[in-house]
C-alpha cells in the first residue's frame, strides 16, 4: 500500500553531461536502449512513482532537440532546465529552478541510472522523514587497491566504505542553501551528499541496489541493453564494406580517424579516410541500409574535406536507433604505406570512440600487396571492413 505523503516531493534528474568515456557521437542520455533513449527509460521511472509529484530535467543546452524526441509525449515533466559545465553546478541549476515550486522533498538523481526501483525511490523518501538527507550506497564489495600507474601502492580497508549512488534525497530548502553556500566557496564536489556532508547536515544511509548502476563507458551501455530487453529475440548479423582511393599530392592521409604525417594524401570529396568509409559501408550492410554514398552523396558539397567520423558515426547512429549494437568491427588495410603498425592502437582507440564500442571490439590489420596492382604501385589505399552487430530479431523477420 503506498504512503500518503503529506508533503510535496520533487524529482531532479541531471542530464547536461557530455557522456565523453561513452562514447558514441552523442551524450549517452539520449542513446537508444532496448528502443528508447536512456532517458525516457529514467525519467519514466520516477514519473510513474506514484508519491513523486513532478519531475525536472537538467539539460545541455545543445541537447534541447535531442530531450524534445527522446520525452516527447512523457507527462508530469517540469521545463528542461539549462546545466552547467559540472554535475555540480547542473544540479544547483535545477534547484534553483525548482524553488518556484517550493517542494519539502527533492529526490537528485542521474539520467544514466535507469534502473533506479520503486522500491529504492520509496526508501530515501521514507529515509526523509526522519533525516535531512538520504544517500542510497550499497557497501564494497571488492579488496580496494590504491595504485600509482601500474604499480599497487597499497590495500585500502574496505570496511565502513560504501559505493555512493542516486537518488540522492534532501530537505529542499537545507540542499539549495548547501549547494549555494558551496559555491560560493568553491568547494567541488562529485554528489550532493557531499554538499550536504561539508554542510554539516546529516546523510542516512539508505540501502542501494547494486544493479542501480551508472551507464559510464560502452560497455555499461551493452549491459543496459541486455538488462532492459532480456526477452527479446536478438540475431546476429554481419555487414561488409570495401573502399578505394587514390593519392595525390599532400603531406598527410587520414587513416582509421587517425592523421599520418604522410609524402601524399589520398584524394577523395570528403578527408578520404578510407578506412571510415569501409567501416562505415559495413554497419550499413549489417542493416541494410544503402551505402556510404547513399547517406552522404559526393555531390552534394557539403561533405566535400568533411571528417569521415561523421560517416561512422551516422551509421552507429542508425543501427542504434533499431535497437542495434555493435559487436566488433573488423578492419585490413591494404597499402604499400603509410605503415599502419605505428598507429593501430591509436585507429582503434579512435574508431571504438566514434562506434562507442570498448577497444576490445575493434580491431586494425594491415598488410601490403606484395607490389602487385594499384596499391603495389603505391598509386592509393584500399581497406576492408567488417562488422558484427546485434539487432532485436523482432525488427526484421522478412
Ligand atoms: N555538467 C554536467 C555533467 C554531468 N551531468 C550529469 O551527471 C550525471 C552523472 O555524470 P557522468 O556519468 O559523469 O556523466 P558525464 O559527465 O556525461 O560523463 P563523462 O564524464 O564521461 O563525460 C549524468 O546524468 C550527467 O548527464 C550534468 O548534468 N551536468
Ligand atoms: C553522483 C554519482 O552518481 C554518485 O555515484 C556520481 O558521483 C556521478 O558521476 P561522476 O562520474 O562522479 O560525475
Amino acid at each position: 500500500m503506498p504512503k500518503a505523503d503529506p508533503e510535496r516531493v520533487v524529482a531532479l534528474i541531471v542530464a547536461a553531461g557530455r557522456g565523453v568515456r561513452a562514447g558514441g557521437g552523442i551524450p549517452k542520455q539520449y542513446r537508444a536502449v532496448a528502443g528508447k533513449a536512456i532517458i525516457r527509460h529514467t525519467a519514466e521511472r520516477f514519473a510513474a512513482h506514484p508519491r513523486i509529484d513532478a519531475v525536472a530535467v537538467v539539460i545541455h543546452p545543445d541537447d534541447r532537440a535531442l530531450y524534445d524526441e527522446a520525452l516527447a509525449g512523457l507527462e508530469g515533466l517540469a521545463a528542461p532546465v539549462a546545466g552547467g559545465a559540472s554535475r555540480q553546478e547542473s544540479v544547483l541549476a535545477g534547484l534553483e529552478a525548482l524553488a518556484g515550486l517550493s517542494p519539502d522533498r527533492v529526490l537528485i538523481h542521474d539520467a544514466v541510472r535507469p534502473f533506479a526501483s520503486h522500491g529504492l525511490i520509496d526508501r530515501v523518501i521514507d529515509a526523509l522523514d526522519e533525516a535531512e538527507a538520504a544517500l542510497a550506497a550499497s557497501p564494497v564489495t571488492d579488496t580496494l587497491k590504491r595504485g600509482a600507474e601500474d604499480i599497487v601502492a597499497d590495500t585500502v580497508p574496505r570496511e565502513g566504505l560504501f559505493a555512493a549512488e542516486t537518488p540522492q534525497g534532501f530537505r529542499f530548502a537545507a540542499i539549495l542553501d548547501a549547494h549555494r553556500r558551496a559555491a560560493e566557496a568553491g568547494i567541488p564536489v562529485t554528489d550532493d551528499a557531499s554538499i550536504a556532508e561539508w554542510a554539516g547536515i546529516a546523510v542516512r544511509l539508505v540501502p542501494g541496489e547494486r544493479g542501480n548502476a551508472k551507464l559510464t563507458t560502452p560497455e555499461d551501455i551493452a549491459m543496459a541493453e541486455e538488462r532492459l530487453n532480456p526477452s527479446l529475440p536478438r540475431e546476429t548479423r554481419v555487414g561488409t564494406g570495401y573502399d578505394v582511393h587514390p593519392f595525390t599530392d599532400g603531406d598527410a592521409v587520414w587513416l582509421g580517424g587517425i592523421r599520418i604525417p604522410y609524402g601524399k594524401r589520398l584524394a577523395g570529396h570528403s578527408d578520404a579516410d578510407v578506412a571510415l568509409h569501409a567501416l562505415t559501408d559495413a554497419v550499413l550492410g549489417a542493416i541494410a541500409e544503402g551505402d556510404i554514398g547513399t547517406h552522404f552523396p559526393p555531390s552534394d558539397p557539403q561533405w566535400r574535406g568533411a571528417s569521415s567520423d561523421r560517416f561512422l558515426a551516422h551509421a552507429v547512429k542508425l543501427l542504434r536507433a533499431r535497437g542495434g549494437r555493435i559487436l566488433n568491427l573488423d578492419l585490413a588495410i591494404v597499402a604499400e604505406g603509410p605503415k599502419v603498425g605505428p598507429h593501430r592502437d591509436a585507429m582503434r582507440a579512435r574508431i571504438a570512440e566514434i562506434a562507442g564500442v570498448g577497444i576490445g571490439r575493434v580491431a586494425v590489420k594491415a598488410t601490403t600487396n606484395e607490389k602487385l596492382g594499384f596499391v603495389g604501385r603505391g598509386e592509393g589505399i584500399a581497406a576492408i571492413g567488417t562488422a558484427s552487430v546485434s539487432l532485436p530479431a523482432s525488427e526484421d523477420e522478412s
